[in-house]
């Protein structure tokens, strides 16, 4: 039985894995956060990552790099889920990858939303650049990144779909530049809604003269990110070294 250490294990995201683990037929070593052990013995990483066959991190962008040094010395895969990483957090996951880590990064580990990626970019790539891409997203209250990381892996795919990086076409600053800028074209714009419980809405907008495409995913609860990322870790264990996707383990 594969068996899975928890990092950010009294969060959200920590305890829907933890509830969805047993189901999906995996065992459990324990949880920690930056207080210590949430369950199980092990009350830090090291000695969390050294009971387990891989880790899975749902927890913040500042813990990342002390979970990617304990998972290579414990010689263990990790799947990351956490988001509002920067290009440093990216670099970081490369270097630890090209070190002899099995490293699983996905902003989100739900299988809706990586169709919806692969239809996102079909679609871009089938439509010229007078077709405007807007992508909008609605999450919860408590959730302290903007935008989301899954609407910035939905906009890497509309950029791939336009043989183009999002370094390229992204555009954040609508707000707060002025009111004389008409919308450039060729670009993908974002937009971020912040309330309630909702667990995570996301809607890529298409739009031309006199008709619009909409492609959206609705995440009605985290049960559905929690069986993905169990899914990975699954998949993930004993893996070789190497960056992976949650692509890879869906084979899309
Ligand atoms: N990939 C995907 O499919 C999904 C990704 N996410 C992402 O997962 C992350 C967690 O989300 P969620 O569970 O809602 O957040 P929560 O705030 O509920 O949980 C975060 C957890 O991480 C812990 N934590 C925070 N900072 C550190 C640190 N520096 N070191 C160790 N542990 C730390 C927290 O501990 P404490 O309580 O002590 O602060 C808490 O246990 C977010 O980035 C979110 O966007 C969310 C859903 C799906
Ligand atoms: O914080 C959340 O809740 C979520 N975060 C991920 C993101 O930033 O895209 C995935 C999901 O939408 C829920």
């Amino acid at each position: 039985m594969t068996v899975i250490g928890i990092l950010g294990a009294n969060g959200r995201m920590g305890r829907a894995i933890a509830a969805v683990a047993p189901e999906l037929g995996a065992g459990l070593a324990g949880g920690v956060d930056q207080d210590g052990a949430v369950f199980g013995p092990h009350g830090d990483v090291a000695a969390l990552a050294a009971a387990s066959d891989v880790l899975v991190d749902f927890s913040a962008p500042s813990a990342l790099a002390g979970h990617l040094d304990a998972a290579l010395a414990a010689k263990v895969a990790l799947v990351v889920g956490t988001t509002g990483l920067q290009s440093e957090h990216h670099h970081l996951i490369d270097d630890a990858a090209g070190r002899g880590l099995a490293v699983l990064q996905s902003a989100n580990t739900s299988l809706g939303v990586n169709i919806l990626a692969h239809l996102v970019r079909e679609t871009a790539a089938r439509l010229g650049s007078d077709w405007d891409i807007e992508i909008v997203e609605m999450h919860h209250r408590h959730k302290v990144d903007a935008p989301s990381g899954t609407a910035l892996l939905l906009g890497t795919f509309a950029a791939q779909g336009r043989n183009a990086t999002p370094e390229a076409l992204n555009r954040f600053d609508r707000i707060g530049h002025g009111n004389d800028r008409p919308r450039e074209e060729g670009t993908i714009g974002y937009a971020s809604l912040r309330g309630g419980s909702v667990a995570g809405d996301h809607m890529v907008v298409f739009a031309t003269d006199n008709e619009r495409i909409e492609l959206g995913h609705r995440a009605e609860n985290r049960a559905i990110f929690a069986r993905g990322a169990v899914k990975a870790c699954l998949w993930m264990a004993g893996r070789p070294a190497g960056r992976y996707a949650m692509g890879d383990v869906l084979g899309l």
